[in-house]
């Protein structure tokens, strides 16, 4: 019998990269990275050269077609496959990545009328300028005990759906009138693949506070915010809401042509980049914690249980792997922080050494940081780079670093930013395990734990847990193409199952990172002084971030 595969499309945040898989061993057989034209554009409008504000962070959504365009042909022809061969197609994205469509599926900033506003732009998921809506949304939903606000650990994040469409309401009413529909990107690819409005299941109940029997938030409570509102999930939001595994439709006639494909390929409903991940590294069942680390980090974890806890970002029933209720949390960046660092803040004495070394400045901090033991910096850090989305759920909120003086140095400060990150996800499984959700295992994934050893050791030391890494690099896009096959079915080739899909294309390294006793002995302390950090400058001990948030925003 001929080998069978399914190609996974994962959508990151400066790029796309499309995956072949073979799907009865799981071998990753051809991969190739697409980056976005125009990748996060959180300066200026692309053709107007307008400003955009703090805090935005905008996409083209025709960049997502190129990844279709140049990436799924490219590994098609890398791997001298018949396209026949390809069972199913699956896509995973960030979310909530959104934008405003006009009746015929075109995102308004497609038309040449509207493309001066920015509004008419897909909102990135890291764009924070709804904070504002957030707040008033939590504070309303609070007032009137709403029950679906203790299933976002009590706050609704200005990442997601609800906030970004109300600030398109409050800032272009001309935009919110104008879209027909308000669709998570994720959901407006598979329908250029297929033809078909079908959302996703998991962006909608993570993203959107869609909930399998009691819907959307009521039109009495979206009303209540703006009465402009109240309609809203039965107008910009309709329309059928498919579960994962579910197959969102086929291929069609032109998209096949444009991807190189069979026109019928079986197309799975689109997926949450970190959610994708989970089933990816072989993660069906409950206390395993998994961390998809790469920009920001997701935390995901499956109960057979519903507990509400501060700290969790969402739980869906079915929103992870079906049959279970799927936790989220996650820290609105990581991977983005040591960035910011490497490109920002380190001295050109570091970028010097570093290239005459022939290594990346991240490689060359790495080396020197691992050479230090914990707590000889006298440095500590709160990771707060890009707000908090996970127990405080505020992205007002801003980095510190505490200790400096006249010797610090370089590879410390990296190294204390690296820590910050390991305490921010200790806050959260211990968040995790206050509410009554067990977290046994750890599992990292994304593009984080291959490329930085010293990182993923100090998570160890920092959690006291052992933790088991994925083998595949593409962990996301590895997902997607195991719900690909799912949407195929076993009758086409593919599988019935998730579970199913996971023992055949699954994979783990068999090495993992042990906490080191002594190491941990002292992260024990630091993590004492960074959890009174925490609550000093995130509870209103000292509301001194957004004070000056406020002055930056010329607010009195
Ligand atoms: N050696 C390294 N150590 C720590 N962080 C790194 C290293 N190399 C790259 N990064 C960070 O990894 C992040 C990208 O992660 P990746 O998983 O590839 O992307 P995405 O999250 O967008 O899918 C960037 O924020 C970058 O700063
Ligand atoms: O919110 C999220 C998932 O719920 C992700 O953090 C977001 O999609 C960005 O992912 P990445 O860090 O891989 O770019």
């Amino acid at each position: 019998m001929k080998r069978r595969y399914a190609i996974g499309v994962d959508y990151g945040t400066e790029s796309g990269r499309a995956l072949l898989v073979d799907i009865s061993t799981g071998e990753e057989v051809a991969t190739h990275v697409t980056r976005y034209p125009h990748g996060v554009i959180d300066e200026k409008l692309p053709g107007t050269g307008a400003k955009l504000g703090h805090d935005w962070a905008l996409q083209h959504p025709d960049d997502y077609l190129e990844v279709l365009r140049r990436s799924v042909p490219a590994v098609v022809k890398e791997a001298g496959i018949d396209p026949e061969q390809v069972v199913g197609v699956g896509i995973d994205f960030t979310a909530c990545t959104m934008m405003p469509l006009d009746e015929a599926g075109t995102p308004l900033c497609m038309r040449e009328e509207w493309r001066d506003n920015p509004h008419s732009w897909v909102k990135l998921w890291k764009h924070h300028a709804a904070q504002d809506e957030a707040t008033r949304i939590n504070e309303l939903a609070l007032e009137r005990g709403e029950a679906f606000l203790p299933r976002y650990g009590g706050k609704l994040s200005s990442e997601w759906m609800l906030a970004k469409a109300w600030q398109i309401l409050n800032e272009a009413p001309e935009v919110y009138e104008r879209a027909d529909t308000f669709m998570e990107a994720a959901d407006w690819v598979v329908m250029q693949m297929t033809g078909r409005l079908v959302r996703n299941s998991c962006t909608a109940g993570y993203k959107a506070v869609w909930h399998k029997r009691d819907g959307f938030p009521s039109a009495d409570f979206l009303g209540a915010l703006d009465p402009k509102l109240a309609s809203l999930a039965e107008t910009k939001l309709r329309g059928p809401i498919e579960a994962l595994g579910s197959k969102a439709g086929e291929l069609s006639e032109s998209m096949a042509r444009l991807m190189g494909l069979r026109a019928g390929t079986a197309v799975a409903v689109g997926n949450i980049d970190a959610h994708a991940m989970v089933p990816a590294v072989g993660v069906v069942t409950p206390g395993k914690l998994v961390m998809a680390m790469g920009t920001s980090t997701c935390h995901l974890l499956l109960s057979d249980r519903e507990v509400h806890a501060e700290g969790i970002c969402g739980v869906v029933e079915d929103g992870i792997v079906p049959g279970y209720y799927g936790y989220e949390a996650g820290q609105s960046a990581v991977g983005d922080i040591f960035a910011w660092y490497v490109e920002e803040a380190a001295p050109a004495y570091v970028k010097e050494l570093a290239a005459e070394e022939g290594v990346s400045v991240h490689e060359w901090l790495e080396r020197r940081a691992a050479a230090a033991k914990p707590g000889e910096s006298g440095l500590l850090a709160l990771d707060w780079w890009n707000g908090n989305r996970s127990v405080l759920m505020d992205a007002d909120l801003s980095g510190v670093v505490v200790g400096m003086t006249l010797q610090t140095k370089p590879e410390e400060i990296y190294r204390a930013l690296l820590e910050a990150t390991a305490f921010g996800t200790r806050a959260i499984i211990e968040a995790f395990e206050r509410g009554g959700v067990a977290v046994d295992e750890l599992y990292a994934c994304g593009g984080l734990p291959q490329r930085n050893r010293l990182l993923m050791q100090i998570y160890a030391d920092a959690t006291g847990r052992e933790i088991r890494i994925a083998d595949s690099t593409q962990t996301a896009a590895l997902g997607a193409a195991m719900f690909g096959a799912v949407a195929a079915g076993a009758e086409a080739g593919g599988f019935d199952s998730v579970v199913e899909a996971a023992e055949r294309m699954a994979r783990v390294r068999e090495e993992t990172f042990k906490p080191i006793p002594e190491n941990s002995a002292v992260y024990d302390r630091l993590y004492k002084e960074y959890r009174e950090l925490h609550d000093y400058f995130g509870r209103g001990g000292n509301d001194v971030m957004k004070r000056l948030k406020a002055i930056k925003r010329g607010q009195s």
